[in-house]
């Protein structure tokens, strides 16, 4: 398990610098340049005994990921859009915004692991304790076990916070439990946790803090790929790091001239792309006129792959029509757009959500808005009322987001094994709208952001089996042309079946994007 890998200077460096920070008797704690808190004036022994007794009023930084951690577990929220917010009401500093980042993502993707700790140090089911002192409790975990905070400020600072925000009674209990967490290192934890468990799937969950149903699809992923399932370590790794920020030029449109000057480097994967593992990428000009985006490698790719395949259509009015029929928030669209102005073509950018359909429509207003429409509408009825009348179409279907979990440190535990299967049908249905919304000659690009075979390979089967008209196209090989090196690993080249050897799907331990899944199927 690992903490915040992609900010992983600042965010240890936050982690040190911070380790003793709070507020002390009430009064605001400041920290000086170099981490050390100003204004130690109390004079009082530090003792190890009393904790709570010492600490009184929240540290803002752990203030900010207890209340991110309540959002979560008692409104549904989601960290990444709740983080940003409290970080500005508590007006936390650049380093203590660092702390609380790594403190919240990290006690949110190794939920399982500590509550199995934890579970090990309370005398009753965690689901009979309070909400909210189990968050404050997941907080302490993550300081003492994968953080490098002083046992004492990570004991003194998460029951100061319980004492404030909760009551001093419960703050006892968090005390005590916390010793008893403190008493070991995650090391030791994980072979107490794992002992005897004859189980790899479970082994891996717990260590590595996935639930078991997504390892073992995340194996059967690999597997059905070509790969060998002891890759499983690297990949369930890969979910628990933070991620890196992509940015993309749009073509025609945008430079990066900009960001390289702020410290972005080139990225390696695809053309126009640079990338930072911090650094506010709000501040950049280029980001906020919308002409350089923040948008996953592997979005870039898939997107640059459609644009790039040949197809033989018969044109209407000489230009390609393009349909991106899932297109909220519109990541994918807007630099598909800008590749359809580069190329004289047109797109359509559906969604069926009104607020959703409006960030499209923003994250295109960089691009000419004579090479665009938005839709707000159902993707499936596209096929019936707009029969063979697209070029290219991508479907970039609602699923589980499996692939996206490096950036959503909650989803893991929120997603259920249920989830794939209400999916299924709406995938289905998307598809065959797409299908028959295709020119003769055009290519539909069926990509979704999660690796579960269900979400993609079982999909595309069955709208090959549907129909006779259906050929698989190379997706690997599309991938490859796109790609910076011009062979990047994304294809099935081992396959027994045939048609398995077509689909491409991406990996964050190989290719640090999103685990995003790609199928190109062209009809005759
Ligand atoms: C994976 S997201 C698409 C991400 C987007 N392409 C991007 O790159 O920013 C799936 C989208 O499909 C939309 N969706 C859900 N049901 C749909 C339907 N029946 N027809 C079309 N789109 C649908 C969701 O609202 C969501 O915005």
């Amino acid at each position: 398990m690992t903490s915040e890998q992609g900010g992983r200077s600042g965010h240890q460096n936050s982690a040190r610098q911070n380790s003793g920070g709070g507020q002390r008797g009430g009064g605001v704690r400041r920290r000086d340049d170099a981490g050390r808190e100003r204004n130690r004036s109390t004079g009082r022994n530090r003792t190890e005994t009393a904790p709570g007794q010492r600490t009184r009023v929240a540290d803002p930084a752990r203030l900010v990921a207890f209340e991110v951690l309540r959002a979560v577990s008692a409104d549904d929220a989601y960290a990444n859009l709740v983080l940003p917010t409290r970080i500005r009401k508590h007006g936390l500093d650049r380093r203590d915004a660092g702390f609380a980042t790594e403190l919240t993502y990290g006690a949110l993707r190794a939920q399982g692991t500590y509550d199995a700790i934890l579970a090990k140090c309370v005398d009753r089911p965690l689901s009979e304790l309070d909400p909210a002192i189990l968050d404050a409790l997941r907080i302490g975990a993550h300081q003492l076990m994968a953080m490098r905070v002083p046992t004492h400020a990570a004991l003194d600072q998460t029951v100061g916070l319980a004492r404030a925000v909760i009551g001093a009674g419960p703050s006892g209990l968090v005390n005590a439990v916390l010793r008893k967490v403190a008493a070991k290192e995650l090391p030791q934890w994980l072979a107490e946790l794992t002992d005897g468990l004859g189980d790899d799937v479970k082994i891996a969950s717990i260590v590595h803090a996935h639930p078991e149903w997504i390892v073992r699809a995340m194996r059967q992923a690999l597997v059905a790929h070509g790969r060998d399932v002891s890759e499983i370590e690297a990949l369930l790794e890969a979910d628990n790091a933070a991620p890196v920020v992509n940015l993309v030029a749009l073509p025609g449109l945008g430079s990066l001239d900009e960001a390289f000057d702020a410290g972005f480097t080139p990225g390696e994967l695809v053309i126009d792309s640079a990338l930072s593992s911090g650094g506010d990428v709000g501040r950049l000009d280029s980001v906020r006129d919308g002409s350089v985006r923040v948008q996953d490698a592997g979005s870039q790719l898939v997107a640059r792959a459609l644009a790039a395949v040949m197809v033989s259509t018969e044109k209407t009015d000489g230009e390609e029509r393009w349909l991106d029929m899932c297109a909220g928030p519109g990541g994918k669209a807007a630099l598909l757009a800008a590749l359809a102005a580069e190329q004289d073509a047109w797109m359509l950018a559906n969604e069926p959500a009104p607020h959703r359909a409006k960030l499209v429509s923003q994250a295109l207003a960089a691009v000419p808005a004579d090479s665009w429409t938005v839709r707000t509408g159902d993707g499936r009825d596209i096929g019936r009322e707009h029969p063979e009348a697209f070029d290219r179409i991508l479907v970039d279907a609602p699923c589980t987001g499996l692939g996206a979990l490096r950036r959503r440190p909650e989803s893991r535990w929120r997603r259920k094994l249920s989830d794939v299967a209400e999916l299924g049908p709406l995938q289905r249905e998307l598809l065959e709208s797409a299908l028959a919304a295709v020119k003769p000659g055009g290519v539909v690009a069926y990509v979704t952001c999660s690796p579960h075979v269900a979400e993609t390979i079982a999909v595309v089967e069955d709208a090959m089996r549907k129909r006779t008209d259906l050929e698989l196209l190379d997706a690997g090989a599309a991938l490859d042309a796109v790609s910076l090196s011009g062979s990047i690993g994304a294809g099935n080249t081992t396959s027994a079946v045939p048609a398995h050897r077509m689909m491409a799907q991406l990996w964050p331990h190989i290719h640090q994007s999103d685990a995003m899944f790609m199928a190109l199927i062209r009809k005759n």
